[in-house]
């Protein structure tokens, strides 16, 4: 039986008083690389922003990484996003510092302290996004597929079974979106990393087809267990 990272069952999703996603279920085993597509508005973010402790999930449950997610106290939400990698579309470095010092001030942020370990560390994430030469650039040296890197090298830091990635390919030209998609599919297959990917890029889904799950009139519909076009 495969590692369960995400189980949600019979969720109702709401922005303030407003229902947004109803009913929804599905699982997500470790190693798994799955969309999250549909119509602007139709609830992809508020989605994402449920699973990261942003929304809260008033009715059903939802578990996350082992966070049990219904009526979590907000103490423990940075626990939660701890164990979780987030990569969005429009993340920005810290402008006055190199990368290197970007991600270093990441670990401090969530707690690490020993000089080595995190030197060790900021040189793995940048060797696995293949910027291991790069971490004395600042953020304006380098191109928006190498930022994107950055940005995913950030969310590998504490290692996290479940990367979240909103439109991770939205500000980037076809070539650079497809060596970010190779990317994406290296981490899965190399560390058994989850990831949920929301996107607009059909292009994307085309050329790396995998598992799929689609907002549409207020429900999820899940490519594993519905017959949808993608
Ligand atoms: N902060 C908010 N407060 C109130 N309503 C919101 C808020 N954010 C989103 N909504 C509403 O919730 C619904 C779902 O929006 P959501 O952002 O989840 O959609 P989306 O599928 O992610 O859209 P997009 O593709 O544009 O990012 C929409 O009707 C939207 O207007």
């Amino acid at each position: 039986m495969s590692e369960t990272v995400v189980a949600i069952n019979n969720a109702n999703i709401y922005q303030g008083e407003n229902l947004v996603l109803e009913n929804v279920n599905f699982t997500i085993s470790r190693g798994e690389f799955v969309y999250l597509i549909g119509k602007t508005g139709s609830g992809k973010s508020s989605l994402l922003k449920t699973l990261y402790g942003e929304l809260p999930l008033k009715e059903g449950t939802g578990n996350v990484v082992g966070f049990d997610l219904k009526g979590m106290n907000w103490k423990k939400v940075p626990f939660l996003r701890r164990n979780l990698g987030v990569v969005f579309q429009d993340f920005q470095l810290l402008t006055d510092r190199n990368i290197y010092e970007n991600l270093k001030f990441v670990l401090q942020a969530t707690g690490w302290t020993d000089k080595r370990l995190m030197e060790e560390k900021i040189n793995d994430v940048l060797d696995k996004v293949g910027l291991k030469s790069k971490g004395f650039k600042m953020p304006f040296e380098i191109s928006g597929g190498e930022q994107q890197r950055v940005d995913i090298a950030r969310a590998l830091l504490n290692s996290p079974k479940l990367i979240l990635a909103d439109e991770p390919t939205g500000n980037l030209d076809p070539e650079t979106s497809d060596e970010i998609m190779q990317l994406l599919f290296r981490i899965v297959k190399d560390y058994g990393t989850s990831i949920i990917m929301a996107t607009h890029d059909f292009m994307v889904i085309k050329n790396y087809p995998s598992r799929t799950l689609t907002t549409e009139r207020g429900k999820v519909l899940d490519s594993a267990t519905t017959a949808i076009e993608a």
